[in-house]
């Protein structure tokens, strides 16, 4: 093999991507996932729903699964968008199931994933890891940044702590250390806010543009909006429960 002649130009680069964290400030991150069963659980109907996201405004978008990752990021990659994909695998419904382990992990950054969100709870993890092990293993493999999908105070204290990029309120109200609001836990996100020098997300429960004005004005460096944009199942039942109500 003949190496390359030093006067020979360099290989081309592609589009420099926007730094993820800086195109994601001050902007809505649109959360594209159906559930099993659901009609729209398709990763073509997602990357549907992602991209007219986009076409809205939205600076980024979450999706569910490597599949919709896969999807969404090849999309993505032949119309030139670079708004930050965020990834995560869900695995079951109870305890530790956003991006459980290292190999779900790895998966999802494998898959094409800017960032990609796992469980930032203190909760024990399935595969035994730690959060911090978790973090310096994926680092090793990956170039992706990770989002803690947290609960607590105290979960985003430790993900801090663990080395992970960014941190979410996403779990809040679903572990039992917060009580679950109707609208965004924009108590917890102040918190965060106060306390941690990482960017913060707000994700879970905004439902409406007002919501996410109220977040972004509590501090979050970015709102996730889901079902109120993306499941068209839940959104109907809001309209018929106000009409039968
Ligand atoms: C708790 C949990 O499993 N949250 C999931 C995380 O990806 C999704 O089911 C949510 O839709 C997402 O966090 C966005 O929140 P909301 O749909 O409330 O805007």
């Amino acid at each position: 093999m003949t190496d390359r002649p030093s006067t020979a130009p360099a290989p081309t680069a592609g589009p420099v991507p926007p730094d993820p964290l800086v195109a994601l400030r001050g902007g809505l991150v649109v959360s594209c996932q159906a559930y099993p069963g659901e009609a729209m659980r398709d990763p073509r109907t997602m990357t549907q729903v992602a991209l007219a996201a986009v076409r809205g405004g939205a600076v980024g978008i979450r999706v569910q699964g490597v599949a919709d990752v896969e999807h969404v990021t090849h999309a993505f990659a032949e119309l030139g968008i670079t708004a930050p994909v965020t990834g995560l695998w869900k695995d079951g419904t109870d305890g530790v199931f956003i991006t459980p382990t290292l190999r779900h992990a790895a998966a999802v950054a494998h898959a094409g994933a800017t960032i990609v969100a796992i469980d930032g709870t203190r909760r024990p993890r399935p595969d035994g890891l730690s959060l911090a092990q978790t973090v310096a293993r994926l680092r090793e493999q990956s170039s992706a940044l990770v989002m803690a999908d947290c609960g607590s105070l105290d979960d985003a204290l430790a993900a801090r702590d663990a080395g992970v990029d960014v941190v979410g309120t996403t779990l809040s109200g679903y572990t039992g250390e917060r009580p679950r609001t109707d609208g965004p836990d924009l108590e917890l996100l102040a918190q965060l806010v106060d306390r941690l020098d990482v960017p913060v997300i707000a994700e879970g429960r905004v439902h409406s543009p007002a919501q996410a004005r109220a977040a972004l004005d509590a501090g979050a460096w970015a709102v996730v909006v889901g079902t109120a944009i993306t499941h068209p199942t839940s959104i109907t039942g809001w309209f018929v429960d106000a009409l039968t109500a």
